[in-house]
């Protein structure tokens, strides 16, 4: 994966819109072939950064380097390096598939020889042979995602910005196109993609959290999961729902929500008997005890009321 080389860096980087901050104060750090996730809500500012980091949007504060070179000074030579995919099939639906790929290559300015070259080989790579014909308007979900791709790093681009690449996919098709990425990353490939599937921010190898254009976490996924400020507890027997209003009103317990027939309690780690404490209020009647940490809980505890309560 990642060598030490910085192929992503920014500080105090912000955006203003009218009166309203979109993005501010925010640091990055991405080396290359990491894959670095931004996961948040709707609105979180997740786009906005994409954008200021590709040059497309002019930061309010801060500056962006890519691969060492100020993004406002050199966006154009830094262009050809840059890769993107946004959240819309941004191709055209009447073109072929061969033909929405040469149309690409062109305005990248391959060779005539070359692009025929690669195109033959993103084809094959990502299972297009067999469509190059097919109107891109006429594809499934995933074969348009794929299409996409294949579109984005027709140039072999050093770093690819996907924003919200899956949101259109089924499960299947997701877990496909990440296999793509992990070749990708392993190739050399930097790669930043937004998203707010858990199971998506999971598979990067860094992630960072925004809530409200301000970043609340940054770590590997397993790091930020070890390193929770909460003990993660779970109750199960009857009915638990009936116990989820006397458990949040305990002091100490940050969240309470219900996952089928048990309640994942997320209990500050100041207190030294989690345990106890909840068995105090939820009766003989029910099991309680630790369990596994997962990346909802560090979402959970890094925005909102839980981050709050635990900074
Ligand atoms: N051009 C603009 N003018 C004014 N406000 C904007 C503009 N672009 C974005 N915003 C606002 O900035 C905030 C962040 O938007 P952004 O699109 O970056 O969020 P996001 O995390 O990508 O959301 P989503 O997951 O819905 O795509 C939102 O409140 C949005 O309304």
């Amino acid at each position: 994966m990642s060598n030490n080389e910085i192929i992503v860096h920014c500080k105090d980087l912000g955006k203003k819109f009218g009166d309203y901050w979109a993005v501010s104060g925010l640091d990055l750090t991405i080396r290359k072939g990491e894959i670095y996730g931004f996961l948040g809500p709707n609105g979180c500012g997740k786009s906005t950064t994409i954008r200021m980091l590709t040059g497309l949007l002019t930061p309010t504060t801060g500056k962006v380097e890519i691969m060492g070179k100020d993004v406002a000074q050199h966006g154009e030579a830094l262009k050809s390096n840059l890769g993107y995919m946004t959240q819309k099939f941004s191709l055209y639906g009447t073109l072929t598939v061969l033909e929405n790929l040469e149309f690409v290559a062109q305005i990248y300015g391959l060779a005539n020889k070359d692009a025929k070259v690669r195109i033959q080989e993103l084809l094959d790579e990502y299972q297009l042979e067999d469509k190059k014909d097919v109107l891109a308007d006429s594809l499934s979900g995933g074969q348009k995602q794929r299409l996409a791709l294949a579109a984005a790093v027709i140039h072999k681009p050093y770093l690819l910005f996907l924003d919200e690449p899956t949101s259109a996919v089924d499960p299947e098709n997701r877990r496909a196109f990440w296999e793509q990425l992990f070749l990708l990353s392993a190739q050399g490939t930097t790669i930043l993609v937004s998203t707010h599937y858990m199971d998506e921010a999971e598979r990067c190898h860094r992630l960072a959290i925004l809530e409200q254009g301000v970043k609340r976490a940054d770590d590997s996924p397993s790091s930020l999961m070890e390193n929770l400020k909460v003990h993660v507890c779970e109750i199960s027997g009857e009915e638990v729902s009936v116990l989820k209003k006397p458990l949040f009103d305990i002091p100490n317990v940050i969240s309470v929500s219900q996952i089928g027939p048990r309640l994942r309690v997320l209990v500050n780690k100041h207190e030294a008997n989690p345990i106890d404490l909840l068995k105090n209020t939820v009766g003989e009647a029910f099991d309680v005890d630790f369990t596994r940490p997962n990346l909802e809980d560090v979402f959970v505890t890094s925005t909102g009321r839980g981050y709050a309560e635990l900074a």
